[in-house]
């Protein structure tokens, strides 16, 4: 019988240098889903050390593929973090293409990844590794309470939506579409988790028991739709 596999995105503003136990508690959390047999692929942002370096990179005239390939590798070396604290769970080093991340698929181990290539995020990324490793459900912890109609930090009267389909997203995104925005799922992950019918839930990643919340399937946080 095949194992279940899982994608598991955590935001970079919760896996980052401010947050060791945290780092800790998804480390053992992670170990847990694979001793009961599941396969796990991690996908980890670069939060606020990335966008300090990316202020900096524009502050130096840098373009944006340059600030994005800065950010790519705060991502990675957040990822980094959690790969090292999983300990012999993990494969290192760090994959850096898709190609990486299907030969460290074959060792069996957790993959961690951080960024791949300008001009997406790391939701990108997640959608990228999910479709690439046959993976159907795509776990997005982040540092908010699921989807909303408009961005919850923006608007106090933004209302938190349980279940949206791939399609009405797009209304709800408010797209800076350069280096340090993307904010939630950017269009490339749109598109690649509508085209492979990954099933997506967003939830408050901060506190990790959410994890084993979602994969009972209680109803926290929001359910993407993928498809038809
Ligand atoms: N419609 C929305 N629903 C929820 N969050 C939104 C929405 N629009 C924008 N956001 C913003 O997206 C942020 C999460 O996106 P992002 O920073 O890319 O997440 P991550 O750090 O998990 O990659 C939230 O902190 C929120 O401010
Ligand atoms: O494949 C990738 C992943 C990340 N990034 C850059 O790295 C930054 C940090 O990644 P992300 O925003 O996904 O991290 P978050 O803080 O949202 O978890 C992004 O804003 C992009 O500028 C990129 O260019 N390509």
């Amino acid at each position: 019988m095949s194992r279940e596999k899982l994608l598991l995105k955590i935001s970079g503003k919760i896996v980052n240098p401010d947050n060791p136990e945290i780092i800790a508690r998804y480390a053992d959390t992670i170990k847990k889903l694979v001793d009961e047999g599941k396969r796990i692929a991690v996908v980890v942002g670069g939060g606020r050390y990335s966008r300090a370096y990316i202020k900096c990179a524009k502050a130096l005239g840098l373009n944006n593929a340059q600030a994005d390939m800065i950010g790519i590798e705060i991502a990675r070396v957040n990822a980094l973090l959690l790969a090292y604290a999983l300990g012999d769970y993990a494969y290192t080093p760090i994959p850096r293409s898709v190609e990486d991340v299907q030969r460290a698929w074959s060792s069996n181990k957790v993959v961690v990844v951080g960024g791949l290539q300008p001009g997406q995020s790391t939701a990108a990324v997640a959608a990228v590794v999910a479709e690439t490793l046959g993976i159907g459900k795509m776990l997005y912890a982040t540092d908010v309470d699921g989807v909303y109609d408009k961005d919850p930090k923006r608007f106090s009267n933004a209302k938190k939506l349980s279940v949206v389909s791939i399609d009405e997203l797009v209304n709800f995104m408010s797209q800076r579409y350069e280096a340090g925005g993307y904010e939630l799922l950017d269009p490339i992950a749109i598109q690649i988790i509508r085209r492979s019918c990954i099933e997506v839930i967003v939830f408050n990643g901060f506190e990790t028991s959410n994890v084993e919340k979602v994969l009972r399937g209680e109803s926290i946080g929001t359910k993407i739709v993928p498809c038809k």
